[in-house]
């Protein structure tokens, strides 16, 4: 199975509602498609989301990065000689993770489909179930309320509530969600770099004396603030999640070790795919860390080989894989079935997709 043609293309998909965050308000999935074309036939598909605020990726970049930099070092390579490709793919350039993840999840698609077997399988097979949360956007509390109702209408149990605009606001949000959803539902938090570490400091433990269970705090400070992050994991008693602090394998074993974080958040579209999300999961593993699957703004397409994932691995624990749940249409054919909160792999070959409606291909 030789790769015989890379195309890049773009994907357009509204949201049902805006998605808020303290870093970016989003109205559509706006991503580079990746298609790997060989010669028995068989194609592998990726997605890479530009999340400039995080990745610092634009779709610009993405494509570039896979045109100009990673198809020429892969093209002719033959899929069985995996570990190869792969080498090839890290060494291309430096950076570019979410062109990398793109490209990786499609190669890991040809790889499922060349010995028949679907992704999680390959990768450990331990379950094929799992249940995710859904975001709650920042906004007035009135309607953060009012979105959480519907979550939890809809049968959701964990929402993860975005915060980090404002301390002051960011309690009473949280005090009218607590009071309106009570104490069954679990409520994560997300400041998404937003506050500073005194800030989350106050905020984490006036949310303890108020007895609201918070199940974990995602990203209080800064990215690469790692001693305020550390200073607030030592002085509350919640769990301290680290998201955009996390790329590289290298940033969780400088996380766990510092003990800066108490769970670290996988995204494919930092670590560059699979590969690296392996090697962050063994040294999570080794130090007894928990850790959880993220996404981007992404469609069903680049959110299912996560979930792939999430089945093959046990030290991952928590799911945060809402991004087709906030798309208002899906136009994936096959990859994995989300049903509300319940997600479930399918056993196809590879990651299962079968058709992609409305991709416009560069030429
Ligand atoms: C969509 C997912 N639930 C989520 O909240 N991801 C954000 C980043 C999303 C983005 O800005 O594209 C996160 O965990 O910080
Ligand atoms: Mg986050």
């Amino acid at each position: 199975m030789k790769i015989i043609d890379i195309k890049v293309g773009r994907i357009l998909i509204p949201l049902k509602k805006p998605f808020k965050t303290a870093l970016r308000t989003v109205e559509h999935v706006n991503n580079i498609i990746v298609k790997i074309e060989t010669d028995t036939g068989h194609v592998g598909y990726g997605e890479a989301p530009p999340t400039g605020v995080i990745t610092g990726d634009t779709r610009g970049s993405i494509a570039g990065a896979i045109k100009e930099h990673i198809k020429n070092n892969i093209l002719g390579m033959d899929i069985a000689n995996f570990e190869e490709i792969m080498i090839r793919l890290e060494k291309s350039l430096v950076k570019n993770t979410s062109a990398k993840a793109a490209v990786d999840i499609a190669l890991y698609d040809l790889f499922g489909q060349l010995y028949n077997a679907p992704v999680y399988k390959l990768l450990g097979g331990y379950r094929k179930e799992m249940t995710t949360d859904i975001t709650v956007s920042v906004n007035d509390p009135e309607e953060m309320v009012k979105d959480s109702m519907d979550a939890v209408s809809r049968g959701f149990k964990t929402l993860k509530i975005k915060v980090g605009k404002n301390i002051n606001l960011d309690l009473q949000r949280m005090d009218a969600i607590r009071e309106a959803v009570g104490d069954d539902i679990h409520l994560r938090l997300d400041a998404n770099q937003g506050w500073s570490s005194k800030e989350a400091i106050y905020a984490i433990k006036k949310m303890e004396d108020k007895g609201f269970n918070i199940e974990f705090v995602e990203q209080p400070v800064k990215a690469e603030d790692l001693e305020g992050m550390k200073a607030v994991t030592e002085n509350v008693s919640t769990l301290i999640l680290a998201d955009e602090s996390v790329f590289s394998p290298k940033d969780a074993i400088e996380i766990i070790r510092n003990r800066a974080a108490d769970i670290i958040n996988i995204k494919l579209m930092k670590t560059g795919g699979i590969r690296n999300a392996l090697r962050i999961c063994a040294i999570a593993e080794m130090y007894g860390v928990e850790c959880m699957i993220g996404c981007m703004l992404e469609s069903k397409l680049s959110v299912t080989a996560a979930v792939h994932l999430a089945a093959a691995k046990s030290v991952i624990t928590k799911v945060d894989l809402d991004g087709p749940l906030l798309c208002k249409e899906d136009p994936i054919e096959g990859g994995a079935i989300f049903q509300d909160y319940k997600i479930t792999v399918s056993d196809d070959p590879g990651f299962g997709f079968k058709n992609i409606d409305g991709i416009i291909w560069d030429s």
